[in-house]
């Protein structure tokens, strides 16, 4: 199990992350971190800015009070004159001490408090552009492969405040500590910077290992949350234990949890080489810094109050040094994981809905020319030269053997998806030069896989865009779908929540769920209603009621009805037989099923198969060949040939 995993620029990117680079780097993710900061509080951004100014000067002004009373204490006299003297050094070093251990304190609060908000907010910006994406990029595996490491950027945002900070003090540390070792002899700073070398280069390589290492894993992250989800979900809970699958289950997370743990291991052991090669390089360097101060000392170039404070001062900058490269080398990781995330909110992984902007109104007429449909990287058609149109107040319903193109039709009619080629208009407008979300707004749809919100009922009716007509509307709504038996029964009625894990919870059983989809779609005020599979869970009485409810639902509506149930169909205006993405026969009911073809292979066969069983089951003196007019007309209203139906399909 492995996704198509395409990592190329990313990977690229991160290769290319060297010193040179993060040093250019660095500035520009502290800005990124500050305004990020800045967006959410900027009064918590500002107090963070100030208290790594102020600790960077009391750490000088410590280590001035270092030099001061090593001066003191070390100078000819009385001991307690001495003392005297270093007094007021004394003092201005321990104030300094407190005041930099005070803002320290200040710091992990303003950031404590920043940080989460940051992760939130790039989650915030994550999902808004998720949601403004074209429906075909969940079909491109390269989208959701975007997605994921811009998801990963999003939660590591939260570390941009603390290693930003982490930053900032190091270099606050540094400066003040480098101008101090600067004053006592001007050749320290120079051999401690190229002391410290080897280790920042072995720090930055050792990220890259990392980052690189993550990256490649980010298809197995994705397959593991994936399998978690199936295997610990409610849903398939029931299938994991009568299928006994557990085991199997549990054994692919385990492969793939190996192949992770391979490669983590192999970062963690490469990035810990690098660290020691820097250690060692490190060390030496080091020792000639430390030499080089003996040497000062011995041949009295440098006085042993100078070389006091110089030792306090070299271990302020060794530290600041390290923090620098340490926090450099992981605020350059987030960085990347955040380009991601940058990446994905600019481009919304290559999918930003770029559409027209006329804004339609409820459709009188929807066309269909010449149209093909291929989903992105397959390899055929799912549709192929279909040609149509669909009038207000007419319902069509889409036939076909399984994989025949009804849905993706379905959804092109909605404007969910955009042809490969030819067109679907909305009263001669293309769908691809209307604005989205104002055609959505004139869509009902209910698809075979109807979400299940943990939401209430009248949430999951209204779904947030409730009418002027308030409940009256949604009980109005439920009645035709039949949903009005399901919400009597539940326990705080409309203000149920729908999910049983949640406080005052209660859970639907299939069909029920089915009623309250098909609620949403008729308490829609939407010009087209598309009904993928609607009846597929409901008892024959619920059926029923839908099918002898549509003709009234489509009175102000161009209906779209998919469904295998070719009883049902009869209530259809026309009937639009697909086999492999074309349409290959066309027309009335009655018609139809006169007509050699699909249709009528397929309405024998189901038609025989029933009406056999209810023969052996039911009524022994049933008979199988008479009754295709009964049932049509008995469960629903009389099929009318439409006058633009023919024995020809329109397009072969
Ligand atoms: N997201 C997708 N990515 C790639 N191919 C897809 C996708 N969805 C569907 N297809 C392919 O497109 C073709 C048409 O699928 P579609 O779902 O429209 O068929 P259908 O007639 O509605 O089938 P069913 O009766 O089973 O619901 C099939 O060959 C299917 O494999």
């Amino acid at each position: 199990m492995q996704f198509v995993d395409q990592t190329g620029s990313r990977e690229a990117a991160g290769r290319r992350i060297r010193l040179v680079d993060m040093a250019r780097r660095l500035p520009q993710l502290v800005r990124r971190s500050i305004a990020l900061a800045w967006s959410i509080d900027r009064w918590a951004a500002l107090g963070l800015l100030l208290c790594q100014a102020a600790a960077g000067a009391m750490q000088a002004l410590g280590l001035l009070a270092v030099s001061g009373t090593i001066a003191a204490l070390l100078s000819s006299g009385d001991i307690y004159a001495r003392l005297l003297t270093a007094w007021p050094s004394l003092v201005m070093l321990a104030g300094a001490a407190a005041v930099r251990a005070m803002l320290g304190i200040t710091v992990a609060w303003l950031s404590s408090r920043l940080g989460p908000q940051m992760s939130r907010e790039a989650e915030r910006q994550l999902l808004r552009a998720a949601t403004e994406v074209e429906l075909s990029a969940y079909d491109a595996p390269g989208f959701n492969h975007r997605k994921e490491a811009a998801d990963r950027g999003a939660s590591v945002a939260q570390g941009l405040v603390s290693e930003g900070q982490d930053l900032i003090a190091s270099l606050a540390s540094l400066i003040a500590s480098a101008g101090v070792l600067t004053a006592l002899h001007p050749a320290l700073l120079p051999l401690l910077a190229l002391a410290s070398f080897p280790q920042a280069v072995a720090q930055v390589s050792a990220a890259r290992v990392r980052y690189l290492a993550r990256l490649r894993a980010g298809g197995d992250y994705r397959l593991l949350s994936i399998l978690r989800w199936h295997v610990a979900d409610r849903y398939a809970a029931d299938q994991i234990r009568a299928c006994t699958m557990a085991d199997f289950l549990i054994d692919r997370y385990r492969h793939v949890t190996e192949r992770i743990n391979r490669a983590d291991r192999r970062a963690a052991d490469t990035g810990a080489r690098m660290s020691v090669v820097g250690a060692v390089c490190g060390g030496i360097a080091s020792a000639v810094v430390w030499a080089a101060l003996v040497w000062l000392l011995a041949t009295g170039r440098m006085s042993v109050g100078h070389a006091g404070t110089a030792v306090f001062a070299l271990q302020a900058v060794g530290t600041a040094l390290r923090g620098l490269i340490v926090g450099g080398a992981r605020i350059m990781r987030t960085g990347l994981y955040m380009d991601d995330w940058a990446e994905f909110l600019q481009e919304a992984g290559g999918y930003r809905l770029t559409r027209g902007t006329t804004v339609p109104k409820p459709p009188e007429e929807i066309a269909v020319e010449d149209l093909v449909f291929r989903y992105e990287e397959a390899t055929a058609d799912a549709l192929r030269g279909v040609s149509f149109s669909l009038r207000r107040s007419e319902v069509v319903a889409l036939v076909g053997y399984n994989g025949s193109g009804k849905t993706t039709l379905g959804k092109l009619l909605s404007g969910l998806y955009l042809p490969t080629s030819g067109s679907v208009t909305w009263d001669g407008v293309p769908t691809g030069d209307l604005d989205a979300h104002a055609m959505w707004s004139h869509v009902a749809l209910v698809p075979q896989d109807y979400a299940r919100w943990p939401l209430t009922a009248r949430d999951n009716i209204t779904l947030g865009q409730p009418t002027e007509g308030g409940d009256a509307d949604i009980h109005a709504a439920c009645a035709r779908s039949g949903a009005d038996e399901v919400v009597t029964e539940l326990r705080s009625g409309l203000d149920t929540v729908l999910a049983r894990d949640w406080l005052g919870g209660q859970e639907l059983s299939g069909g029920q769920w089915q009623r309250i989809a098909l609620t949403r779609a008729f308490y829609r005020p939407a010009g087209l209603l598309v009904l993928d599979e609607p009846t597929s869970a409901l008892d024959p009485l619920g059926e029923h009621r839908i099918f002898a409810g549509l003709r009234e639902l489509a009175a102000n509506r161009a209906v779209v009805l998919i469904t295998h149930r070719l009883t049902n169909v009869a209530c259809a205006d026309r009937i639009l037989v697909l086999d492999k993405g074309r349409i290959v026969q066309h027309g009335g009911f009655a018609e139809l099923v006169k007509q050699r073809g699909l249709f009528r292979d397929l309405w024998t066969y189901q038609h025989t198969r029933e009406t056999s069983q209810q023969a052996s089951n039911a009524d022994p003196t049933a008979s199988a060949g008479s009754s295709a007019e009964r049932t049509s007309v008995s469960s629903s209203p009389s099929p009318s040939p439409s006058p633009s139906s023919s024995n020809e399909p329109e397009n072969s």
